[in-house]
């Protein structure tokens, strides 16, 4: 049968060897004006309303659905007529009034450049009261995630003495020291590669997503050293030849290479794919996977059976109240850093500090409730402005991809504590600066206004007695120094706010009190607007369609092999196909299937072009008589 070329048909040469599928209340629009916070009187009587329950915060007055394009554009018309602070002298005072500093950690936050004012800070007093009422209770454990009934831990991982049930505490320290001698005995080569005896292991590759990915990315982009004891790849998709990637450059060393499945659900399609994969690769190699396979996962879970079942090399747990976006101090951040020579301790002990600054009730003294006051300010608390995340220094360029998950996953809800629909949330993105100067800067400075800039300063641009004045008293990093105080300034002059944290070096305590900060700000903020941080419905809507998508694709491969088993091979039509597979309505679905099959070899086309899927008629290329008679 003679196979019509097409963009999506495959050439008749190239025959599949059989047809399997794949393994398995609404408010008016909102103005600052209009969001002009309940009176006094109002906020007080919902603060006595929620002290009563973690998870009820104070009822919302700021307006829900905030038409971004018209709420935005009310706000900026209103700030412009109120104007940012312009005289220096003004401006040098409300810089000092508002910097904080954090000695020991050598961190300071700078709000200046965000134009709240004193009646918006004292407006907004009751509802910080009641946040940090609400965070206390949740430090305490109480269910702050009450969709899943789950206590929301993170802040015991650096002080387990915090957590409520000694059990817990002793969970918690045992996991830590268990991960810490496990990095040790691989780094120092008492435990070896099964393969070569006298060797060691070289690198790792971790298999995750999302929680389960970012945190370690971010970190070893920020913090592994030059030539780590153990290189780091990840596999953070399904995408086969991304996957492919990884393995073909790991080549031999596969054979010294750790493998850390990370998920804590155990279930998470991409994670299962990407370890059937690694499995295959290592089969081929002649390798045995379980005795360089690590798993952390909560107990119990798929995961955690199966490297049980199969004696894998070790497993960690992932507590049930610890969440994906929040687990860089758990195991699933701990174990890649220790691996690489980080020294995890200190990042332990720099969130450990952070957490105590954060939990101070004046808001003043507060980091990440100053930062929770900017957002909510420059965002009018329904996520107007989007946040722009720009670190100068090349090691933090994960930090707005890791803050992406934490702030939008957490915030971007559909409905608030009440049910009431508010659609919040906060769009984050960003790279790096200055090398965002040639890209974008460009739009901030003059284009649309609509987001405000965080600034990350590094101070030390290298480390001691490597500097040198590239011209005379300028280094390099004096350049970096500069595009930064340029931007912020130049972005200010033109009523672009911004907030600038700084931090002397980056170290393990220094990101381990970043990650403390933001993951602080993001509960607050949450607690704030009222909404549960903790939780993700939204994600479950795009898995359960991805898997209606894989049904019936293997329904259409019954229905292509059925056809394609007779003699002669019956090529079909998409509108057979749907009919036979009783889904005519998902006409379209089966038409990208069917072309997503060609590209793949899987599927070839008798006539027509996928382009005008009218003209298609598909088969398979070889019956698969077993799959006929199942
Ligand atoms: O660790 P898991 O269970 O594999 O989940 C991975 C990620 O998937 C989500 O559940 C949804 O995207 C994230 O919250 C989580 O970090």
């Amino acid at each position: 049968m003679a196979s019509v070329s097409g963009i999506c048909s495959s050439s008749p040469s190239l025959k599949p060897k059989a047809a399997m599928p794949p393994g398995q209340s609404p408010s008016p629009p909102a103005r600052r004006d209009s969001v002009s916070f309940p009176s006094r009187s109002k906020l007080a009587a919902d603060h006595r309303a929620q002290s009563h329950s973690v998870t009820h915060s104070v009822a919302r007055e700021v307006p829900a659905d905030l038409s971004r394009a018209t709420g935005g554009a009310e706000m900026v018309a209103r700030k412009e007529k109120k104007g940012l602070e312009k005289d220096p002298r003004a401006l040098w005072k409300r810089y000092v009034d508002w910097l904080y500093q954090h000695k020991e950690l050598g961190l300071f936050l700078d709000v200046s450049r965000i134009g709240f004012t004193e009646e918006f800070v004292e407006e907004m007093e009751p509802r910080f009261e009641a946040t940090f009422k609400a965070m206390d209770e949740l430090e305490k454990g109480a269910i702050a995630n009450p969709d899943e009934g789950r206590m929301v831990g993170h802040y015991w991982l650096r002080k387990p003495e915090l957590a409520p049930k000694p059990i817990l505490k002793s969970q918690i320290e045992k996991t830590l020291d268990a991960l810490c001698s496990f990095a040790d005995d691989v780094v120092s080569g008492k435990i070896k590669p099964p393969s070569s005896p006298e060797g060691r292991f070289t690198q790792i590759l971790s298999v995750g997503i999302g929680g389960s990915a970012l945190g370690p990315q971010f970190v070893a982009e920020a913090l592994a050293p030059d030539n780590p004891p153990l290189k780091i790849r990840f596999i953070d998709n399904t995408d086969p030849a991304g996957i492919d990637h990884q393995i073909a450059q790991l080549g031999p060393e596969l054979a010294s290479t750790i493998v850390i499945v990370i998920s804590k659900s155990g279930g998470t399609p991409e994670t299962r794919n990407g370890l059937l994969e690694v499995q295959k690769a290592f089969r081929e190699a002649g390798l045995e996977f379980a005795k360089q396979g690590v798993a952390i996962t909560q107990e119990n879970s798929l995961l955690d059976n199966t490297a049980r079942i199969e004696g894998w090399l070790a497993r960690f747990p992932m507590f049930d109240w610890v969440g994906g976006r929040t687990s860089e101090m758990s195991a699933v951040g701990l174990l890649p850093a220790a691996l690489q020579g980080i020294n995890v301790r200190e990042m332990l002990a720099g969130a450990a500090l952070m957490d105590e600054a954060t939990r101070t009730t004046v808001v003043k003294n507060n980091p990440a409730a100053l930062l929770a006051l900017c957002w909510y300010w420059a965002s009018d608390g329904v996520g107007s402005k989007d946040m722009v995340i720009l670190p100068y220094k090349d090691s933090l360029l994960l930090f707005s991809r890791y803050l992406q998950q934490l702030v939008m996953e957490s915030l971007g809800k559909e409905f608030d504590l009440d049910g009431n629909k508010v659609n919040q949330g906060l769009t984050v993105y960003g790279n790096k600066g200055s090398t965002d100067q040639h890209a974008y800067i460009q739009q901030l400075r003059e284009g649309v206004h609509n987001f405000f800039v965080t600034f990350i300063e590094v101070l030390r641009d290298r480390p001691p007695g490597h500097d040198w004045e590239l011209e005379p008293g300028v280094t390099c990093g004096d350049y970096l120094f500069g595009m930064l105080q340029g931007t912020r300034s130049a972005l200010y002059a033109n009523n672009r706010e911004s907030i600038t944290v700084t931090v002397q070096e980056v170290t393990p305590r220094s990101v381990g009190a970043l990650i403390a900060l933001y993951e602080r700000a993001v509960g607050i903020y949450a607690s704030l607007v009222n909404i549960n941080a903790y939780h993700q419905p939204g994600v479950e809507a795009g898995k359960k369609a991805a898997a209606e998508v894989l049904a019936l694709q293997k329904r259409v491969l019954a229905v292509l092999n059925e056809a394609s088993c007779k003699e002669p091979v019956e090529p079909l039509t998409l509108e057979e196909v749907a009919e036979r597979c009783h889904a005519p309505e998902d006409i379209e679905m089966i038409h990208k299937i069917i072309a997503h099959m060609a590209a793949n070899d899987r599927a070839l086309m008798a006539e027509g072009i996928c382009g005008s899927p009218r003209s298609v008629k598909v088969y398979l290329g070889e019956c698969n008589i077993d799959e006929l008679y199942a």
